[in-house]
């Protein structure tokens, strides 16, 4: 094995499995801490977590549990996967869990690099842009559960973490991985704890990928494994093959869209324009017990031969306002997350095997659910969305990230499969 991964959601592990896979790396990913006895045979293993916004002191046991895991398989380096647009509250937890795999490691630095340039996440003087707007000003900061009102990842990272963060800037980079590494060995003698790393594009982050090629700890997003991975020229089989074995498999389809990003509110009104769409009553989420097997009734009902049907909570951030108003947030999407969770399960009683699935908490609850294990990554559907097939199972999940894929993405991985 030569690279673990711990990841905070599980769109986020699916989308940095993909890139791994793009490199013709084999990779497993495993959904939450693995059984001590699995065997697993692997270039890179990502462990899914679902640890993004839980309480501080959980998010920090399941990863440092993952750390172990992924030791006691000889892994030599590691990777802490976080969101592209640094999702994470006041307390947590991207720093507590960074500091904890630190000090479990033997380690006092590491790099902070959440940029994917790829779907327009950049690093500039250490502040986070989302398609050429600061992170505080993007649709971030509607999100219904980790809302991100400041940009400066120095400053978030500070705010949540026990050290100190310095950032080195894209002209430093712009010289090379030699002249990175010197800035970082300074940075970690003048007793920074983590280098924010700028990013504006994938050349960037091929330099980094070089330069952090000897650090046990890294953290950031997909693109950051995605230049690193590109230096070690492809893991012991070539990308086709690395990507074979999450080939989705034929079945019936539905789309769960939990997610309420801009991006994903395009994409189901594109989708709905054209396909049995159904949305989600977020009162009837908390109130009605009977209402799973209704909404599941409905689905079997469509048509088995045309578009796949779609049933959302997504809403623009006035409705869910509203909602949070009314319910509370911690109240709304917990229930929506219940219901999403109860749905696929009777879903796949009901026959369904392919799920497409918008949002990352809401993947990682349908996932659970459905009690599947690991999955196979296949080919990638947009940047950061590959299939994915459940190991041993008849499952096919298509994750998406609430902000990625193109407005017809909801098409275009029916088309994939
Ligand atoms: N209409 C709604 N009102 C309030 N909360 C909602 C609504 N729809 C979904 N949610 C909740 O919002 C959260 C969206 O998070 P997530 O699934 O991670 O999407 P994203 O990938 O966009 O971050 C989930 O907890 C979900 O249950
Ligand atoms: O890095 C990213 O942007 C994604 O991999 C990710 O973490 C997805 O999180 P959600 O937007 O909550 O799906």
């Amino acid at each position: 094995m030569r690279l673990g991964v711990i990841a905070d959601d599980f769109t986020g592990a699916t989308d940095i499995a993909g890139f791994l896979v793009a490199n013709g790396l084999r990779t497993v990913q495993l959904n939450g801490v693995p059984p001590d006895d699995l065997p697993v045979e692997a270039d890179a293993v990502v462990i899914s977590l679902k640890s993004r916004s839980c309480p501080v002191e959980r998010a920090v046991a399941e990863s440092l549990a993952s750390l172990e895991w992924l030791r006691g398989r000889g892994c030599p380096q590691f990777f802490f996967k976080y969101c592209s647009t640094f999702d994470s509250t006041p307390r947590g937890n991207i720093g507590p869990v960074t500091d904890a795999l630190l000090d479990a490691l033997g380690e006092d630095f590491t790099v902070v690099c959440p940029a994917l340039p790829v779907n327009g996440r950049t690093i500039y003087n250490g502040y986070l842009f989302v398609n050429g707007v600061p992170l505080h000003e993007s649709g971030m900061r509607h999100h219904p559960v980790t809302p991100m009102t400041d940009s400066n990842l120095l400053r978030l990272m500070d705010a949540q973490s026990r050290g100190r963060s310095g950032n080195v800037p894209h002209g430093v980079i712009d010289r090379g991985a030699a002249a990175l590494h010197s800035a970082l060995a300074e940075m970690r003698a003048s007793g920074f704890r983590y280098a924010v790393l700028d990013a504006l594009d994938d050349a960037h982050l091929a330099v980094i990928g070089q330069a952090v090629s000897d650090m046990r700890l890294v953290t950031g997003g997909s693109g950051l494994a995605d230049g690193m991975a590109r230096g070690w020229g492809g893991g012991q089989r070539g990308v086709a093959d690395a990507a074979a074995e999450g080939r989705p498999s034929g079945g019936r389809a539905v789309i769960l869209s939990g997610s309420c990003s801009g991006m994903t509110n395009a994409q189901v009104a594109a989708y709905r324009a054209a396909a049995p769409a159904l949305p989600v009553s977020v009162e009837r989420c908390l109130l009605d017990a009977g209402y799973t097997a209704e909404l599941a009734g409905w689905a079997a009902a469509q048509p088995r031969d045309g578009l796949a049907p779609l049933i959302y909570a997504t809403m623009p951030p006035e409705g869910v306002k509203a909602v949070q108003d009314r319910f509370g947030a911690a109240e709304a999407s917990a229930a929506v997350e219940r219901v999403f969770g109860a749905l696929a399960r009777r879903l796949m009683e009901e026959g369904f095997e392919r799920f497409i699935v918008a949002g990352g908490e809401t993947s990682g609850v349908v996932t659970q659910s459905l009690g599947i294990g690991g999955f196979h990554i296949g080919p990638q559907i947009a940047p950061g969305v590959p299939w994915v097939r459940a190991v041993g199972r008849p499952l096919s999940l298509a994750l998406k990230s609430g902000n990625f894929g193109g407005e017809r993405f909801f098409f275009e991985a029916q088309a994939a499969a």
